[in-house]
């Protein structure tokens, strides 16, 4: 199966063995997923035992120590023009470790999110359910700019400029038949 066959038919309900070999759909996800930045600053962990050692530095124990999920998801060395939605980028030949290290929407390491398959479930459910075949909702942008959209302050969650409208859609009910 290649990503650009059809992966199911209007009559069959998407299943996790068909969406998990849909090679679009999982790149779509996954460059959704690092343009929306899940915790723009992952909270700050402390190692009340021991200093961490990282290279030439030696961290005192007790400091908090944090990563910045934008800088990591937005490193143009890892992922050229960075802010730009190329879901291209995740398929097969395309693909480079380093982005699977710079990935941090869901967190990394021992307190990574805990939801993470769960995530990816859902996510291709959904983009499925939305753009696929057969019936489904038509949406339409509605009055709505970048900016109202795009992540400027830093929340937990990254947040659009203050006074952002937000995504606002106009949708229809689709029927295919
Ligand atoms: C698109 C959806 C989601 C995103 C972007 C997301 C993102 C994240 C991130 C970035 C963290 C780590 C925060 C940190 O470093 O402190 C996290 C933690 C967590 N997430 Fe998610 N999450 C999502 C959905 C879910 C779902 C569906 C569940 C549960 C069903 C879930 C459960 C958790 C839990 C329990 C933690 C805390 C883990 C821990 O501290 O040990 N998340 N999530």
């Amino acid at each position: 199966m290649t990503f650009s066959d059809p992966i199911w038919t209007k009559q069959e309900t998407p299943v996790w063995i068909k969406l998990n070999k849909a090679e679009y759909l999982k790149a779509c996800v996954k460059e959704g997923l690092r343009l929306f930045f899940g915790a723009l600053r992952g909270s700050a962990r402390r190692n009340l035992v021991a200093p961490i050692v990282y290279k030439d530095w030696v961290i005192p124990f007790g400091t908090p120590v944090g990563m910045s999920a934008w800088m990591l998801n937005t490193d143009p060395e890892v992922y050229p023009d960075p802010l730009a939605f190329r879901p291209e980028r995740w398929l097969p030949g395309n693909h480079k470790p380093e982005m699977d290290r710079n990935f941090a929407s869901l967190g990394r390491g021992s307190r990574t999110c805990l939801g993470i398959h769960l995530v990816y479930v859902f996510m291709r459910h959904l983009l499925v359910a939305m753009f696929g075949p057969g019936d489904r909702p038509e949406l339409t942008l509605y009055e709505t700019e970048e900016s109202d959209v795009a992540t400027t302050v830093s929340g937990l969650s990254g947040l659009a400029k203050r006074g952002a409208r937000g995504l606002r859609v106009v949708v229809e009910w689709m029927s295919a038949c």
